[in-house]
């Protein structure tokens, strides 16, 4: 039976690639930066032109079809996933990177329908690396089939992370307890790429073990979520189920603090030394909206797994 999305799969793919081509030309020139949600939150014209660009050219092609894309959520767009078939864009995703020039920036673009990711691709531009995953068709960089790692000892183990766009001191804490926390495992080394779709990438391809952050929104991880699982890992929440990241606030599974004070960083570390023997991981905490007290936010957390498994283990 002929595969209902590949000509929007093949779409995709053409263009994230024509989106690099206008990132490697833009970083040749100067790079206008603003900020969104914190003074190192930050966006470009570029953000916005290539994101632009890409809407336009799947419009034009599949005009019925939605989108959730990070410029026009934060230009005031509602970032709802419905059923119908939607585009979930992050047109560059490593905006620090790209100001920087520092050498990891990615296209990602994940396709949902029926609220369930068809496919993702994610360009990492720079080192021309085309990642894309069909559902149940398997995932693969530059057409090489990717695998995740085959490693089971957590102490063996590279953990990917970043420390995110928020400076506020609690969060910061919460980073540090835990990134104290896995260091003392003690795993081999902690890393970070400085976007998350190269991060879950990373985990794909099983050159990390997990990637864990704080603080994630759905375009970080769409594409990136089907590229792990058709990898063989798992997302997976501190219950050892499995978690649709793509779907915000879905699957509340802890608390920021619960009445005994211990917040979910903690909670989800003493998970991964539980889980050592199988080995890791991706948390995933929606970011905490600015204003919201957050003793009463819900976060999600998840967990990826490099061996996917029928029945996780119980933590
Ligand atoms: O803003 P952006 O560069 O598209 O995306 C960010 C990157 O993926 C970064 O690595 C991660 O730490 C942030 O949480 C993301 O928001
Ligand atoms: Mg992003």
């Amino acid at each position: 039976m002929a595969d209902l999305w590949q000509s929007a799969m093949d779409h995709a793919v053409a263009i994230a690639r024509k989106a690099g081509e206008t990132i490697r030309e833009a970083l040749l020139n100067d790079r206008k930066v603003t900020t969104k949600s914190s003074s190192v939150d930050l966006v470009t014209q570029t953000d916005q032109k290539v994101e632009k660009m890409i809407i336009q050219s799947v419009k034009e092609r599949f005009p019925a079809h939605r989108f959730i894309g990070e410029e026009s959520v934060a230009a005031g767009e509602a970032s709802n996933l419905t059923t119908a078939p939607t585009w979930i864009i992050d047109p560059i995703d490593g905006t620090t990177n790209f100001v920087h020039a520092f050498p990891f920036v990615a296209v990602s673009i994940g396709f949902a329908v029926n609220s369930q990711v068809e496919f993702g691709v994610v360009y990492s531009c720079l080192e021309d690396k085309m990642y894309t995953a069909r559902r149940g068709k398997g995932a693969f960089c530059n057409g090489e089939p990717l695998q995740v790692s085959d490693q089971t000892d957590v102490k063996q183990s590279i953990i990917a992370t970043e420390f995110g766009s928020s400076r506020d001191p609690e969060v910061v804490e919460n980073i540090f307890s835990s990134l104290r926390k896995i260091l003392c495992i003690p795993v081999h080394g902690v890393r970070g790429a400085g976007t998350a779709a190269v991060n879950m990438c990373l985990v794909a391809s099983g050159s990390v073990e997990a990637y864990y952050e704080i603080g994630i929104h759905v375009w970080d991880v769409a594409a990136g979520s089907l590229i792990v699982t058709e990898a063989g890992g798992v997302l997976m929440d501190v219950e050892g189920k499995n978690a649709k990241p793509w779907l915000p606030n879905t699957r509340p599974v802890g608390r920021n603090r619960d009445a005994t004070g211990s917040n979910p960083v903690s909670q989800a570390t003493k998970q991964i030394v539980k889980i050592s023997k199988t080995t890791l991981i991706v948390f995933f905490f929606p970011r905490i909206a600015k204003g919201v007290d957050t003793t009463e936010t819900v976060h999600e957390i998840s967990v990826t797994l490099p061996r996917k498994t029928e029945n996780h283990p119980e933590f």
